[in-house]
């Protein structure tokens, strides 16, 4: 099953990491670095009409290589130029073929907020993703227990990242609200046989609370389809493949945007 896959592949990563730089070097550079008030990822979100959260993605386990051409900066400074409202980065190396250097490089030259897309499964890879300059990290409710999710929440806010919580069904999204998750994702993507069903996020819009922020993630085509999602008071749209694949990414932002 591809999600344990991932999650093997992730903790093999993250240990030899640790033999570079130390869970306790890692932690003390992220405790270095300025803990804001202010959290960018959700006020980015939280503005009227369609929030587009761009993804920079050059693969994924589903569609094999998406862009051979993969100029990640440039692609995030266009989708920064568009006027999307967040930038999400693939950082898994072996299935998404991202990496964290793609972060930190984008993180430092965009002006929206960046969020850090893997398969957190440890501590050190919140510290990480401060130190790289993110705002944001995701946590998947279906590779946490719930203690592990409430860890990960009460960590990632105190070094001022927010967190997307991304869950599939009603049983995730309760956990992902009892944990204390603000920022709700639904991906319409099934992770254990990849089917997209447009239709899971608009099913499970209404079990999150309205002070909640919601995402819908994945399978968004068209502006058709966030016309859809917007009449099911959804507000918030995570766009991989599309943007990826599309040859002027800008006119498809305004394009959604104003849709
Ligand atoms: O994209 C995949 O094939 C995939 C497979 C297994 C786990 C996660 C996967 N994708 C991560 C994502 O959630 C998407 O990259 C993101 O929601 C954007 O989706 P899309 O717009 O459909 O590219």
């Amino acid at each position: 099953m591809i999600l344990n896959d991932l999650v093997a592949s992730t903790k093999k990563r993250v240990a030899a990491s640790k033999q570079q730089i130390s869970t306790d070097e890692m932690k003390q550079q992220a405790l270095a670095m300025p803990v804001k008030k202010e959290r960018p990822f959700e006020q980015a979100l939280a503005k009227d009409g369609l929030n587009i959260i761009s993804e920079v993605k050059k693969a994924s386990p589903s569609k094999g290589i998406i862009a051979e051409d993969f100029p990640y900066l440039e692609i995030a400074k266009s989708y920064d130029a568009a006027g999307a409202d967040a930038i999400s980065v693939l950082t898994e190396p072996e299935y998404f073929k991202g990496s964290i250097e793609y972060l930190r490089e984008i993180a430092a030259e965009v002006s929206i907020p960046v969020l850090r897309k893997d398969f957190v499964v440890d501590e050190y890879m919140i510290y990480e993703a401060k130190v790289a300059g993110a705002s944001a990290i995701l946590l998947i409710v279906a590779i946490l227990t719930d203690q592990e999710l409430q860890a990960n929440l009460a960590l990632a806010d105190s070094l001022g990242l927010s967190v997307l919580v991304e869950a599939h069904d009603e049983n995730e999204i309760q956990r992902a609200l009892t944990a204390g998750a603000k920022i709700i994702g639904v991906n319409n993507r099934n992770l254990k046989d990849f089917t997209v069903d447009f239709s899971n996020s608009e099913r499970l819009r209404k079990l999150v609370p309205s002070d909640k922020i919601f995402v819908a993630e994945s399978g968004v085509k068209k502006p058709a389809d966030v016309v859809e999602l917007k009449q099911h008071d959804i507000h918030v749209a995570l766009i991989g493949e599309t943007l990826m694949r599309s040859d002027d990414k800008q006119a498809m932002i305004r394009e959604l945007k104003e849709a």
